[in-house]
């Protein structure tokens, strides 16, 4: 049964080419150098993004197509993985320089293994985007795909680095790693495994991203014992809104098979820069006991291998550029995996999906997104280049199909106009975008 068709005529936007700009690269900032204050570098290494072409045909060449490679190319693959809701997505995109990954407040908004590219100079990273680590029991309750439990496990054994997101918000989780993160860890413990905090722009005190970082290293950075001061406490709590990444001394030696792994100046508590070891002393507001007791305590536990640790609000885009510096610093010499116009392997019909299945995450009720399968049912180019674009959204219960439409078409007109809006973003041209609720029969 077909109810309603919600269409929608967009903005006329000036199609651009976006030029390529030199870049610049340099070298990582230590962690405490950032906590520190120390002045941020002035150049900035932001380059414009690749477009994405509407074409599938097209999209799927650039992917096949024979990478343009310099002289000396390098590349990093990085995995990210994390807690469902850690900031994965909003991270990916804030370091591709467009948004190409879904993003919402709920969980498991990401559905399948992703990749965006981010070229640089000679340098190309590759970011593996993934749905949120669970389990096969929470898996169910969210009707995910079986790929789901599988596809973050993939990504790292594909990897040369792991970044770990932590939702240091997340007032019953973030003094643990995840037992499904722990696991993916220890299995792949040759991986080499960077630990981020993300979320930062919601603790009123900083002071406490030291603590998470004792719990979550087990005190351990790069093979040195961290201690943490009161007097980088105080210094720390000073800059307050400053974050950054913190390191503890030299990587002893080279794990087999890993790279060579760029050990930035250490600073000492009172700021001195050249020390082995970093020293402080968390003299932060104490991890609350209830967190740590009962259900939660098979969960306590961090991971003492992690080479770096980052400190970070992926959807201000605080610090996030500190990351790439690392990420730049760390590439190894090798062959590109893709063309420097390539921003993602995804198909410009899965771009639209996920960014339909974001905003209905993100309008309605809890249970009722889960429970809609989308399908594309026309995709054409237009005579004046617009997008034209038919969905359909297929619900099982009627009143689902209420929720979802809203009253006088409220619900799916919001859904359709801000999806809309996204595609334009990415695809830079005008998009006409209707989506067709229908209940199975
Ligand atoms: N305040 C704040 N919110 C953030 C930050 N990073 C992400 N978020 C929000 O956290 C929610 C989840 O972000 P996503 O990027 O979708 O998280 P994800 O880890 O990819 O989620 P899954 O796909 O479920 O695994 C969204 O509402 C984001 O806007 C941050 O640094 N600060």
């Amino acid at each position: 049964m077909q109810i309603v068709v919600a269409g929608l005529d967009f903005l006329q936007i000036e199609v651009r080419r976006i030029a390529r700009l030199p870049v610049r690269c340099c070298a990582s900032k230590s962690a405490l150098e950032n906590i520190l204050s120390v002045p941020k570098q002035e150049e900035s290494i932001r380059q414009y993004a690749p477009l994405v072409s509407v074409n599938k045909v097209e999209q799927e060449l650039l992917l096949v197509h024979q990478p343009d490679q310099p002289e000396k190319p390098r590349v990093l693959r990085v995995a990210i993985i994390g807690s469902p809701n850690a900031g994965k997505s909003t991270l990916s995109n804030q370091l591709l320089g467009r948004k190409i990954f879904p993003v919402s407040s709920k969980v498991h908004t990401t559905r399948c293994q992703a990749q965006g590219v981010i070229t640089e100079g000679e340098i190309q990273i590759v970011l593996l985007d993934t749905p949120g680590l669970t389990t096969a029991a929470k898996g169910k309750r969210h009707n995910l795909e079986k790929s789901l439990l599988v596809d973050p496990w993939d990504s790292v054994k594909e990897a040369n680095l792991v970044l770990v997101l932590v939702d240091v918000s997340d007032h019953w989780n973030r003094y643990n790693l995840s037992l499904e993160v722990l696991k993916c860890l220890s299995q792949n413990s040759h991986v080499p495994a960077v630990l981020v905090l993300n979320k930062v722009d919601l603790l009123k005190s900083k002071g406490l991203l030291l603590d998470l970082t004792i719990e979550l290293t087990e005190g351990m950075v790069n093979g040195k014992k961290l201690k943490i001061k009161s007097k980088v406490k105080s210094l720390a709590q000073s800059t307050q809104g400053d974050c950054g990444a913190m390191e503890a001394g030299h990587l002893p030696e080279k794990e087999p098979g890993s790279r060579d792994v760029h050990a930035a100046p250490v600073c000492q508590a009172d700021g001195q820069i050249g020390a082995q070891e970093t020293v402080a002393e968390s003299g932060a507001e104490p991890a609350p006991k209830q967190h740590r007791g009962n259900q939660h305590l098979k969960h306590k536990q961090g991971w003492p291998h992690f080479r770096e640790v980052f400190m970070l609000s992926a959807v201000d885009g605080d610090e996030v550029e500190t990351l790439k510096h690392y990420l730049l610093s760390q590439a190894q010499p090798g062959p590109w995996d893709y063309h420097s116009t390539v921003l993602t392997d995804q198909s410009p019909q899965q771009l639209c999906i996920n960014l339909i299945r974001e905003k209905l995450l993100e309008i309605l009720p809890q249970e009722v997104p889960y429970s809609i399968t989308q399908s594309t049912e026309m995709w054409e180019e237009g005579p004046s280049g617009e997008l034209r674009i038919l969905q359909n959204l297929t619900v099982v219960k009627k009143n689902h199909a209420k929720m979802l439409i809203g009253t006088g078409g409220q619900v799916i007109g919001k859904v359709a106009r801000e999806a809309g809006q996204d595609l334009m973003n990415i695809f830079l041209c005008d998009v006409h975008l209707k989506l067709c609720v229908k209940v199975k029969k």
